[in-house]
């Protein structure tokens, strides 16, 4: 699992050994002087004569990025360091200049916040940055608060401007959090650092996990300082679960088993407007490994999804988990069914689309109780706008996916996994997990009917928290979204495996030499198993 850390919780854990003299600025700023020369061999950068040049801020991230500028002087490079503040740290300060780094003092005239110009003081700065092989971003980290302001924010600016303008194709490396990243949440306040490579220090921090913040972040090496144990025993808000995790809580029947003890699965999904998100569903569930799954809506989607699946059953009758509302209109009746497995405490419950509307409108109703609500960005502003009272677009919840997601969960009390390119999971008082684990092919209709599926069935064979087992379905939908694009040869068979054994754990994002291929709602189900074989097998 990987944990992320609040500001407070990083200087609490850093604070004890500071005092007792540790030298965790050289520790941080070797570190990354370390990632630095490894990046940029690993691009075939000749290190001696490379031009470096690092933004230093006036706080202690500054300080990391001098004492760094004077490790790669010696190394070779020609560094020079943009001081964007008249104070930036002493000993950073004096050890650079002893290492024969230039000192660029960069003006502020003219440079009051972003104006879509460069502020006249920065042309000096945009000359070496224009030359520079490698920018090196320690102009804040966990000290920000606010978008960047005054040449900072200017200057990140003009930077983002050239590099988008596709002119220049530096190397950039962020300390600790890319500058204009506030570094406890996911919303991008304003200007903000895009690193390639982003080496942080002590613990992961929620805005290197959380969308779209992380985005910024590029790679994400971690450099504990040796502080690892003492930040263990705080609390992490944010969460990202791997494939052990997911291993731990997986279901896996053993002899005592049969199909009711591994877990009954109801669905009331599809219509007659969107029959086929039935079949995605079940497909989901049954691939995922459910001891039953008893399909419970309309008749004409019955009989697709027993033409694909035998093996579903139709009949009412006990069920662990509920399905609720894949492939269902907005505004739909509420089932007879679904009102009993709405009210029935023994049931978790997953809720996605048209079954939204259907949830009890007092948010202590569904205490105690595992529920998932399935929302993609659309869905969610209509659930907020109608039980919050204040319209909240689409736009704004994108912009901070994870904030919105706990609102949700406020006025639903349910848990709400908010689906997109990273999925957030929020829970009532409870951790947030981000899951970046697919690939844009997932982006495709019957996608979300297949994910609900997955959940359906981890929640009816196991007793793990909900929010767990939410991030879990979409690490595993993910994983089965890439394999799939890395897999698909074309045949309209499905995929098929190609004896890659990285491919076929699904693991690893696909990159610009093997982009994948396209893939069908169909084609994710299909791939589940061989995600599951894969995470279990390690
Ligand atoms: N205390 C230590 O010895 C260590 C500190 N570390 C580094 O120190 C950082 C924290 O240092 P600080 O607490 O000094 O804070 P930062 O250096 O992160 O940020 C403070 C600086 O940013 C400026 N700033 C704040 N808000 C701004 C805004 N909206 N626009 C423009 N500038 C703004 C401040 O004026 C100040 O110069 C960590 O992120 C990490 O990089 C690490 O080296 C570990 C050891
Ligand atoms: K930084």
């Amino acid at each position: 699992m990987r944990h992320a850390y609040p500001a407070e919780a990083i200087r609490a854990a850093e604070a004890p050994a500071l005092a007792a003299g540790e030298p965790l600025m050289e520790r941080a700023a070797y570190a990354v002087a370390a990632a630095v020369v490894a990046e940029a061999r690993r691009r075939g950068l000749a290190l001696v004569g490379a031009r470096a040049l690092v933004l230093a801020g006036g706080g202690n991230n500054g300080g990391d990025g001098l004492f760094a500028a004077a490790h790669l002087a010696r190394r070779g490079l020609v560094v020079t360091a943009a001081l964007l503040r008249e104070r930036v740290h002493p000993e950073g300060l004096a050890a650079a200049r002893r290492a024969g780094v230039r000192l660029l003092p960069v003006s502020g005239d003219g440079a009051q916040g972003h104006t879509g110009m460069p502020a006249p003081g920065l042309a000096p700065v945009l000359a070496v940055a224009d030359d520079a092989d490698i920018w090196i971003d320690a102009i804040a980290g966990i000290g920000l608060t606010g978008g960047l302001r005054g040449v900072s924010g200017a200057l990140v600016a003009a930077l983002n401007e050239r590099r988008e303008r596709s002119i220049l194709d530096p190397l950039v490396v962020a300390i600790d959090v890319p500058s204009g990243l506030e570094s406890d949440v996911g919303a991008v306040p304003g200007e903000a650092v895009r690193a390639d490579v982003t080496v942080t220090m002590i613990g992961l921090k929620p805005a290197l996990l959380l969308p779209p913040a992380a985005a910024r972040a590029g790679r994400v090496e971690l450099v504990d300082l040796g502080l690892a144990e003492a930040l263990a025993a705080r609390p992490a808000p944010v969460r990202r679960l791997l494939g052990v995790d997911v291993a731990d809580l997986w279901p896996v029947p053993g002899p005592a088993d049969h199909k009711y003890t591994r877990g009954v699965v109801g669905l009331l999904a599809g219509s007659d407007a969107y029959p086929g998100a039935a079949v995605l569903a079940s497909s989901g569930a049954l691939r995922t490994g459910c001891g039953m799954v008893r399909y419970l809506g309309p008749e004409g989607a019955a009989r697709m999804v027993l033409a694909r699946h035998p093996e579903v059953v139709t009949a009412a009758g006990r069920v662990q988990a509920m399905v609720l509302g894949p492939g269902i209109a907005v505004g739909a009746p509420v089932p007879e069914s679904a009102g009993r497995a709405l009210v029935d405490s023994e049931v978790a419950l997953v809720v996605d689309a048209g079954g939204l509307d259907w949830l009890p409108t007092d948010p202590t109703a569904l205490a105690g109780r595992r529920v998932v609500l399935t929302p993609h960005a659309g869905e969610l502003a209509r659930l907020l706008t109608t039980r919050g009272g204040d319209p909240v677009e689409r736009s704004t919840i994108e912009a901070d996916p994870a904030r919105w997601a706990q609102r949700a969960t406020e006025l639903t009390g349910a848990t709400v996994l908010l689906k997109g390119a990273v999925t957030v999971v929020a829970q009532p008082g409870g951790t947030v997990f981000s899951q970046s684990d697919g690939t844009g092919w997932l982006a495709t209709a019957g996608s979300g009917d297949v994910l609900a599926g997955i959940l359906g069935a981890l929640l009816a064979g196991s007793d793990a928290p909900a929010g767990e087992l939410a991030a879990a379905a979409a690490l595993v939908h993910g994983r089965a979204g890439v394999w799939a694009a890395r897999n698909r040869r074309g045949s309209e068979g499905g995929p098929s495996p190609v004896g890659d054994p990285v491919s076929a754990t699904g693991r690893g994002p696909l990159d610009d030499r093997d982009p994948g291929a396209p893939i069908t709602a169909s084609d994710i189900a299909a791939a589940v198993p061989e995600v599951v074989r894969g995470i279990l097998a390690h």
